[in-house]
């Protein structure tokens, strides 16, 4: 799915052109299960109904995750974990997350980095399961002091070549 401004999601509820933001919709706001304020049709939305892709953007950013990317794949992001030893922890890290949420990312760990990709398998599509997985994500990257990667995360694992 592509990453989009968000802007058609905007102009669909207010029914006429706007800036894209959301500032003047306060009233569209209602708290969800996770004490965060989302515009109501996103608070709506139940762990097995895919997020539209206009509003991916929004609902990442108001859940911390702000670093992640967003593709015809599902959400990506790179940190940038500077050594093996690094991106060994925060891979165990990510490991306890997924186990406590039931909900899985793949993960690439290579010597300067980690890179971790979330879809929802059974619905084949980004849920609120994925945004929450990639908060805690998030969260436990910057608890380890690892930024993201600026790079775009690449696509799929390298060759591996054969057994040396
Ligand atoms: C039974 C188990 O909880 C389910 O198979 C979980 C496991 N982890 C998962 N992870 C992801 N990313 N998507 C799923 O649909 C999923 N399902």
């Amino acid at each position: 799915m592509d990453e989009t401004t968000g802007r058609g999601r905007s102009e669909n509820r207010d029914g006429g052109a706007d800036s894209g933001g959301h500032e003047g919709d306060v009233g569209a706001l209602t708290p969800d299960g996770e004490g965060r304020t989302l515009p109501a049709d996103l608070a709506a939305l139940s762990d097995e109904e895919a997020i539209p892709a206009g509003a991916l953007r929004e609902l990442l950013d108001a859940y911390g995750a702000g670093e992640w990317r967003i593709d015809e794949d599902g959400l990506c992001a790179r940190y940038a974990t500077g050594d093996f030893r690094a991106g060994l922890a925060l891979v165990d890290r990510i490991g306890e997350i997924a186990e406590a949420a039931a909900h899985h990312p793949d993960v690439l760990l290579t010597y300067p980095t980690v890179e971790v990709r979330t879809v929802s398998h059974d619905v084949r599509a980004v849920t609120r399961r994925d945004v929450r997985l990639a908060a805690g994500i998030s969260a436990a990257a910057a608890e380890g002091g690892v930024g993201p990667d600026g790079g775009d995360p690449r696509r799929g694992a390298p060759d591996g070549g054969d057994e040396v």
